[in-house]
């Protein structure tokens, strides 16, 4: 690696062990390094070989990406978890000591993760391997922003431990790390495909219709899952690059716990912040794509005008500008959306600006606006308390927050849907639509076969 700063991180560890207070046994410090210029994927690849927990996060449109490899810190909860969650973090900010040079986000102390969409509904064997709310910070991180590349070494160390001897285990993580991986494992096939159970999917549509149309409720989103079996190990980083390549617009993610992975490629953001300038978006109402431009710019004008779509749509926007005039000033929201294009369908998009208030976080946000009625429904507590009654699936983290944010005050979270759980050789995959009381359950269900689509067809199966 590069050597005068590796002797620059010897003194900032030899400088960290002198300085640490007596009263405390360990201390965790984070040091960010800028690097040669580095592919996130060919680093998630080549972390396989330390056997540590691995999480990825790439914006497609930001050309923005984190990798995290292992686990030096953890925030798990299953209560308050919002609140949990951002008690920790905070106190966790107090106790580190950061260097950082750079203001580039998601550099310096970062941390990565996720939650389940519903504390409340009992969990299967399918989500066993993951924690109901969980974020990490990684021991060795790459963060690639634009064209600049740095890499994070966080750890903890004590009052007896030896410079040199951290720079040895360090130095032989990187070089790990830093090299291409040689691993061909070739591309596993998709041997079974099993849709669960379709016809009372279908009937909880009709359900879910017919409670909207009593005026119980305005909107309820269902989802349904695809089951894949493959010949063997699905690997994870060819997954991820071939979603990178595809799915343009798109956040994708990963995160590894015991034999499990959640993986997507989402055009959901749910909140951006940078300092106190604020982004989220309004994403829902679905079309597919046309065969040819002219047809799919019909489509496209067909979405824009449909009533059922934009009703889908409008739910969204106007708790997404509630939510928001909690914590924001200048909620900026434009009157009409306009279409958002996929490679595989279209959809109602709004952008959303706003500036957080002083003395709130990306925190108070993401437990304000989760669910938006993109995944939850309209009123919120009627509709959650549907789905969990009625709907045959435990979404896990499928449809929830995932993402980071850092000590700078940075951070962006997406809605987890376009998603599969993948378990070595098996995967499920996961796709929901919103209902409102035009909603149609034949069509409803070929809308979410489309949004089973990106995940699919990078798992070798067909669109
Ligand atoms: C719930 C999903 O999509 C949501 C986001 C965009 C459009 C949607 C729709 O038109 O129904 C859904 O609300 C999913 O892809 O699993
Ligand atoms: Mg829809």
């Amino acid at each position: 690696m590069i050597g005068v700063q590796d002797q620059q991180v010897e003194e900032l560890l030899r400088d960290a062990i002198h300085q640490m207070p007596l009263t405390k046994e360990a201390q965790l410090v984070s040091i960010t390094k800028q690097v040669e210029p580095k592919d996130p994927v060919l680093f998630f690849a080549a972390a396989a070989r330390l056997n540590k927990e691995r999480c990825f996060w790439t914006s497609t449109k930001d050309s923005f990406s984190i990798v995290g490899v292992g686990n030096i810190f953890e925030i798990s909860a299953n209560q308050d978890r919002f609140q949990y969650t951002e008690t920790t973090w905070k106190k966790l900010l107090g106790d580190v000591r950061i260097y950082n040079p750079f203001q580039a986000p998601g550099t310096g102390l970062v941390s990565l993760g996720g939650l389940d969409f519903d504390p409340q509904k009992p969990r299967t064997e399918l989500w066993a391997d993951f924690p109901r709310v969980k974020f990490t910070v990684p021991e060795y991180m790459l963060t690639k922003n634009m064209d600049d590349v740095y890499f994070t070494i966080n750890l903890k160390i004590r009052r007896d431990d030896h410079p040199i001897q951290l720079m040895k285990a360090i130095e032989a993580a990187e070089r790990i790390l830093f090299q291409a991986s040689k691993e061909q494992h070739g591309t596993p096939r998709l041997v079974n495909s099993k849709v669960i159970a379709p016809e009372q999917w279908k009937q909880t549509v009709q359900k879910a219709k017919q409670e909207i149309q009593q005026k119980q409720m305005d909107k309820i989103v269902l989802a349904r899952e695809l089951r894949l079996q493959f010949n063997k190990q699905v690997n994870i980083s060819h997954i991820l690059g071939d979603l990178i390549k595809k799915q343009s617009n798109s956040y994708v993610f990963a995160f590894e716990q015991n034999n499990s992975c959640f993986v997507g490629a989402t055009p959901e953001r749910l909140v951006k912040v940078d300092k106190q300038e604020l982004l989220s978006t309004c994403l829902a109402g679905t079309a597919p794509r046309g065969k040819t431009e002219v047809e799919d710019q019909q489509i496209a004008d067909n979405l824009l005008h449909d009533q059922k779509n934009r009703e889908e749509h409008d739910f969204v926007v106007q708790m997404i500008k509630q939510g928001l005039n909690k914590y924001c000033t200048d909620v900026h929201i434009p009157d009409t959306p306009v279409v958002y294009p996929l490679k595989n369908l279209q959809h109602l998009y709004t952008p959303v600006t706003g500036r957080l208030k002083d003395g709130y976080t990306i925190f108070n946000v993401v437990k304000e606006l989760h669910p938006t009625p993109a995944l939850g429904g309209v009123p919120r507590d009627l509709s959650m308390t549907f789905i969990r009654d009625y709907e045959r699936l435990d979404r896990g983290w499928y449809g929830a927050p995932v993402g980071w944010l850092d000590s700078n005050d940075h951070g962006e979270f997406a809605v987890a849907i376009r998603s599969a759980l993948i378990q070595e050789d098996e995967a499920s995959l996961f796709a929901g639509c919103g209902i409102v009381k035009d909603s149609n359950p034949e069509e409803e269900f070929e809308e979410t076969r489309i949004k089973f689509s990106p995940m699919l067809t990078v798992l070798g199966g067909q669109a």
